[in-house]
């Protein structure tokens, strides 16, 4: 049996809503052997980030080789990166061990307001990782961020955002609705040719802590179980949907999506 698997290189969330807990939770849901490095530690729940302490850059690189020197993995993303030493430091060791089906998700703010990138580390991104990235997911403030553009609310806009970001090196650009406005939320995925729409019903739920991050891991599980990159999507809005769909009703705030819903409903 052929095992597929994927690398996460991100922050943890203690309350296991978000970052490297909800990415090994989906990478487990969707099939995948879940592997993962750390870059940054918070303390966090689901009323908010209370404390962050980011991983030296050595120890992130030697979390890297012990990984990809001995398993090695079929498909990575990255999340929180927090500073452009750990951005230099990832993106030298992607390229070190030539590493397949790049996901990368652009990480910012949590849903809370707090910064999981620190405003030096945008240029980073942007020149070191998006030239590597198989495909870019920002939400609509993280593509405004990246783009320079003032906003982005139309489908005209996203469009123009998914461009800018393909001409810029990122092979696909899905620009993610969830910050929109309306009953229907839109994702759009460009890969160089066309856009495609990827729609559902807007749920009115407080609990979306950490659906940047579980989209990105059933993109990145797809990736590496082969699929093509709009299989991965396409399968990804299903995962997400399912698992904000059902919530779990955890904490006292903004709670976390249910990673197993996808498999209960047999989407
Ligand atoms: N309230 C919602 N109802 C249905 N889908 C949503 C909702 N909020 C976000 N999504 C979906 O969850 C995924 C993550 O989107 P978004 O919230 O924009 O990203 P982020 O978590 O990075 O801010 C996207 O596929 C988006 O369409
Ligand atoms: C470690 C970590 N990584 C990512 C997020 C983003 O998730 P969200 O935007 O839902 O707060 C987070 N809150 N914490």
């Amino acid at each position: 049996m052929k095992v597929s698997r994927a690398l996460t290189i991100a922050g943890s969330d203690s309350g296991g809503g978000a970052g490297i807990q909800a990415d090994l939770k989906t990478f487990q849901e969707l099939g995948v052997y879940g592997m993962s490095v750390l870059t940054a530690l918070t303390a966090q729940n689901t009323q908010g980030v209370h404390g962050v302490y980011a991983i030296p850059s050595e120890f992130i690189a030697q979390q890297m080789d012990a990984v990809l020197t001995d398993i090695g993995c079929d498909a990575v993303k990255s999340g929180m990166l927090f500073d452009s030493n750990i951005i230099e430091t990832v993106a030298h060791k992607l390229k070190e061990h030539s590493v397949p089906n790049y996901v990368l998700d652009p990480i910012m703010i949590a849903k809370g307001g707090a910064p999981l990138l620190l405003q030096e580390a945008v240029e980073a991104v942007k020149e070191l990782l998006l030239p590597l990235a198989t495909v870019i997911t920002p939400n609509l403030p993280e593509a405004e961020v990246l783009t320079g553009m003032k906003e982005i609310k139309t489908r005209e806009q996203m469009e123009e955002a998914a461009r800018i970001l393909h001409d810029w090196g990122a092979q696909n650009v899905v620009v993610k609705g969830g910050h929109s406005e309306g009953e229907i939320v839109t994702d759009l995925l460009y890969d160089g040719r066309e856009f495609i729409e990827l729609s559902s019903t807007r749920f009115h739920t407080q609990h979306t802590h950490g659906t940047g991050c579980t989209f990105a891991a059933a993109i990145t599980s797809g990736l590496a179980t082969g699929k093509p990159i709009r299989t991965a999507v396409e399968q990804a809005k299903r995962f997400i949907t399912a698992a904000i769909s059902n919530p779990l009703g955890i904490g006292h705030g903004h709670g976390p999506t249910n990673h197993w819903a996808y498999r209960k409903e047999n989407f």
